[in-house]
């Protein structure tokens, strides 16, 4: 028997005449690591804003541990447990690290044990011996990892990571594939968007590829890599 932990069905995002997702229907199991991924436009990063409730679909449902969440706000989503990080930097570069944490740990833990969580979170996602900077004289590296951790700092059952290692150099490429696995190895599923298909490669089982808007394939990591189509339309680009 399945364990799907989030099913999209007929899930549509049309802007005027630009069909960014049409007709979606996906189906995450519970525990996996999937990956999404397609060429510029395809429609990868609207599928996640639409499951994290930013935004509304034009048709469609999005199931969540079996209950329909398509309208449900953002912040009710979260709290049953989905959690982003997105393209852009989301983190206070004019705070510092802790407080960045403690931003996102509001309302999540209780204020005896916010430090403890700090330190929980931040030895997790390898930042530990930064000291407390302000972020934005950390590396590009360390705040991807730092925004990983506020995601964390949710507690998700379901994280959405939209190209976690984007330029990053291969030492720190090569951590965050690590880090992605250990974050599974959690329990947590996850779904990631990458175009670098070494990233890919080291962390992905199964995987779906988004064309124009449509799941174009999708199966294990082996057969979408070695399939002619997939090869034509995304992975023969240089
Ligand atoms: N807010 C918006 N308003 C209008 N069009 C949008 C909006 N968001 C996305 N689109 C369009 O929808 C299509 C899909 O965009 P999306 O960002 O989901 O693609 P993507 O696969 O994530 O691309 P990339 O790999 O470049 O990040 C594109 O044509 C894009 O221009």
């Amino acid at each position: 028997m399945t364990d799907a932990i989030l099913e999209l069905k007929g899930l549509s995002k049309y802007f005027g005449g630009i069909k960014a997702n049409d007709d979606v229907n996906m189906s995450i199991e519970r525990g996996e690591l999937h990956c999404l991924i397609g060429p510029n436009g395809a429609g990868k990063s609207t599928i996640f804003r639409m499951i994290m409730g930013e935004y509304p679909p034009t048709k469609g449902e999005i199931i969540y541990e079996g209950k329909n969440i398509t309208k449900l706000k953002m912040w009710q989503r979260a709290y049953r447990g989905i959690s982003i990080k997105m393209q852009i930097p989301g983190v206070f570069g004019e705070l510092s690290l802790y407080d960045n944490i403690r931003i996102a740990l509001q309302k999540h833990v209780s204020q005896q044990e916010v430090e403890a969580e700090i330190q929980r979170l931040i030895h997790f996602v390898g930042i530990q011996d930064l000291g407390n900077p302000l972020v934005k004289n950390m590396s590009h590296g360390q705040q991807q990892w730092l925004e990983i951790a506020m995601a964390l700092a949710l507690r998700p059952k379901l994280l959405l990571l939209d190209e976690p290692a984007a330029g990053m150099g291969p030492e720190e490429t090569e951590f965050t594939a690590q880090l992605v696995k250990k974050i599974n190895a959690q329990g947590i599923t996850v779904i990631f968007i990458d175009h670098d298909m070494n990233f890919v490669r080291r962390i992905a089982k199964r995987v779906t590829v988004l064309h124009c808007g449509k799941i174009f394939k999708e199966g294990p990591l082996e057969e979408i890599e070695a399939d002619k189509d997939v090869i034509q339309i995304y992975l023969g680009e240089d």
